[in-house]
């Protein structure tokens, strides 16, 4: 049965990247990317974006939505403080599968709780299941008709706190509509846009970052 593209990335990496080292592995998957198959990392561009607004966070508790092979989990987790967590939501089996190997090889796995499933089934369970109070990030990069609603439910559960920030991956391409109308229209939200570029494209794209007011 021959392989899939997640899986040709990963073993780019186990063969090219350095063991234990977190950067070499985002610029293995990058160079793997951008020369040989485009693949839906968040890329070095918008990757800055994301170490930019983790830095200034510093946040003891993060949740990613949508892991994908692990990319950004290894951006985040890199950036984490001693003690701090990253929960990592995917929902498709075989790309946990691989992010699983990709964060051990990266080294961070001690910072990274992977879990599998959907977002709307995660979420409600993060407080009793998870052990989690607030959540003080959130990176949203899972289906984009999602964003939206899981915003919502993560209010409804009370996981958020005033100040925790949301930074949302492609609310240009491929768009996250609903999210842009619902949370730049809310005043429980400081929204503010990061305009960059599709991994590894010349496409326009951008992130969108939201400060909840509590
Ligand atoms: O679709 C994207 N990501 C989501 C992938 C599926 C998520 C599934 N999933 C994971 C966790 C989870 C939890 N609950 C429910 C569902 C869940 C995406 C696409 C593009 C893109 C594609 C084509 C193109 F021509 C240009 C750009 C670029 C990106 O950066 C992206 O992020
Ligand atoms: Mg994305």
């Amino acid at each position: 049965m021959n392989q899939s593209k997640e899986q040709r990335i990963l073993n780019f990496v186990l063969q090219n990247a350095v063991r234990g080292d977190p950067r070499s592995v985002m610029e293995t998957i990058d160079k793997y990317c951008s020369e040989k198959e485009w693949a839906m990392n968040v890329g070095d561009v918008k990757g800055v974006i994301l170490d930019k607004t983790v830095e200034e966070i510093n946040p003891s508790i993060a949740l990613e939505l949508g892991t994908y092979c692990g990319y950004s989990a290894v951006r985040i987790a890199r950036l984490l403080k001693a003690g701090a967590c990253l929960l990592t939501v995917e929902f498709n089996p075989e790309f946990a599968a691989i992010a699983k190997q990709m964060i051990e090889f990266a080294g961070v796995q001690d910072k990274v709780k992977l879990l599998q499933g959907p977002s709307e089934v995660i979420i409600p369970q993060l407080k009793k299941k998870y052990e989690v109070d607030t959540l003080d990030f959130v990176f949203l990069d899972h289906w984009k008709d999602r964003y939206a609603p899981d915003t919502i439910l993560l209010q409804e559960c009370s996981l958020l706190r005033k100040g925790s920030v949301l930074l949302a991956d492609n609310i240009i391409f491929p768009g996250a509509p609903e999210f842009i109308k619902y949370i730049r229209n809310n005043p429980r939200f400081q929204c503010s846009t990061y305009p960059s570029h599709l991994e590894y494209m010349k496409v326009q794209d951008a992130m969108e970052k939201a400060v909840f007011l509590g």
